[in-house]
């Protein structure tokens, strides 16, 4: 049996769980795919304590195994975009297939990787860049390719999930968790991604666009991260049955297509409001199915190996068997549809309010008569005293549903008010239904 030759560049937190899976699995693996997948060189610039490479050819320069005469797989697992995506451009134009766990490349640069896929007549697969281990590529654009999404949204950066369940359930501060999250290997390499929304907008919009056959479109997607949430707020949402979660969504109206990512209030008895720590979970909305909603480690070494190591088994067994592969982004690219991004202004939902405000009489008058002139009903309201000879306290507000233009006009005026100190903190409450 010839053997399916692989190469991997890179060796960190993916690498390295890419190498001991395919090394370990070897025999369950050669089983599935009919031929023998071996390592045949590794491109790092230095090795990984977690990886017995002394069998295998080792380069620096990740370049050689892009063009290496016997690899037939290249894989991407240095992250980043200018070097990975001419590393990838490379492996193509070599003739190589090629597997890639780089969400921020494929989000960004994925339309123009997948023409040169095509043309070079090789496959891009890419199921660890959205969710670590779980199958949402396949299930998006395999299991339900029979369907007509209408919505889907998820918990897909796990080192946000894993920030906000901490801070929640142990009170530790967001700084520390962060820094436990980057130790662990969730964290990007530069971790504003994880926290300021980018890595999960990038996710979304990969989804988005294999969901509704449109191509991708990163750049007009509504992006808000974790930082601004407090401690604070994850109490008083739970004082009102809520869980904070960092959300994407992704929603075909009848005007164009809700592509959102940003902090969000769930009811606390609500599935997704209940996945922690580093567990990511999306659920799709669709015509024949109905829901489904899939959960797993959305990060760490070999949770998303798990995802690379599929990827490379269904190529090989293209190999071993030709056969007819899923479009990468499950429509053919005449049939991709420009289909209209929806300003972040349109969407309608109901908020949570936090207003800082001095405590003086009238306050909370004020604050009624500005969310009522702009037909704004609240839901709930209550008043967190500050503490003893503190003149301040917290106004929490729940609205009914509103659309966001309105709001923000509505916070405009909240805050210009002289009790009020700015900014209001406003975090949108989704019932995921
Ligand atoms: N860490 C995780 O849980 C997940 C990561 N990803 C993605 O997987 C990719 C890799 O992420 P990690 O393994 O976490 O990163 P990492 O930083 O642990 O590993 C990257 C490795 O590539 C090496 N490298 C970078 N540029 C190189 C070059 N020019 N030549 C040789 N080696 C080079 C680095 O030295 C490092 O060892 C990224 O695109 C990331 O977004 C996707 C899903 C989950
Ligand atoms: N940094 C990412 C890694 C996986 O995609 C995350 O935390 O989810
Ligand atoms: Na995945």
């Amino acid at each position: 049996m010839k053997p399916v030759k692989v190469g991997i560049c890179g060796l960190g937190t993916v690498g390295s769980g890419t190498f001991n899976v395919l090394t370990r699995n070897s025999e369950s693996i050669t089983a599935r795919t009919g031929r023998p997948i071996i390592i045949e060189q590794v491109g790092t610039r230095r090795g990984n304590p977690t990886c017995d490479t002394s069998r295998t050819s080792v380069t620096t320069d990740i370049f050689d195994v892009a063009r290496n005469p016997d690899i037939d797989i290249v894989v991407e697992l240095i992250g980043g975009y200018d070097v990975a995506k001419d590393l990838i451009l490379t492996a193509i134009s070599n003739g190589k297939h090629v597997v890639t766990a780089n969400k921020a490349l494929i989000a960004e640069h994925g339309n123009e990787i997948f023409h040169a896929a095509r043309e070079n007549n090789v496959i891009v697969a890419y199921e660890a860049a959205v969710a670590g281990g779980i199958p949402v590529i396949k299930t998006l654009r395999e299991g339900l390719s029979a369907n007509d999404v209408n919505w889907l949204a998820g918990i897909i950066n796990g080192t946000g999930n894993f920030i906000l369940t901490e801070m929640g359930d142990k009170n530790r501060p967001f700084e520390e968790v962060l820094k436990e999250a980057q130790e662990l290997g969730y964290a990007e390499a530069d971790p504003t991604f994880d926290v300021e929304g980018i890595d999960a907008c990038h996710k979304l919009t990969i989804m988005a666009s294999i969901a509704f056959g449109m191509p991708l479109q990163f750049n007009k997607a509504f992006t808000e991260g974790i930082s601004q949430v407090t401690p604070g707020d994850i109490q008083y949402a739970e004082e009102l049955g809520y869980r904070i979660k960092h959300l994407g969504i992704s929603r075909k109206t009848t005007k164009g297509v809700e592509l959102r990512v940003h902090p969000a209030l769930i009811p606390a008895d609500r599935p997704m409001a209940n996945i922690n720590g580093v567990l990511n979970s999306v659920v799709i909305n669709a015509d024949a199915i109905g829901e489904t909603m899939l959960v797993g480690p959305g990060a760490g070494a070999e949770p998303t190996a798990s995802s690379v190591v599929a990827d490379i088994i269904d190529i090989a067994r293209n190999l071993e068997t030709p056969q007819s592969m899923p479009f990468p982004l499950g429509y053919s690219s005449d049939a991709m549809q420009p289909v209209e991004v929806l300003s972040v202004d349109e969407i309608e939902c109901a908020y949570y309010l936090r207003i800082h405000v001095n405590d003086h009489p009238g306050v909370i008058t004020a604050l009624s008569s500005v969310l009522g002139e702009n037909n704004i009903n609240i839901s709930a309201m209550t008043q967190k005293a500050g503490r003893e000879h503190d003149m301040h306290a917290d106004v929490v507000i729940l609205t009914e549903t509103v659309r966001e233009s309105v709001m923000k006009q509505a916070l405009t005026k909240i805050e210009a008010l002289q009790d009020v100190q700015s900014p209001v903190a406003h975090i949108r409450v989704e019932a995921l239904s």
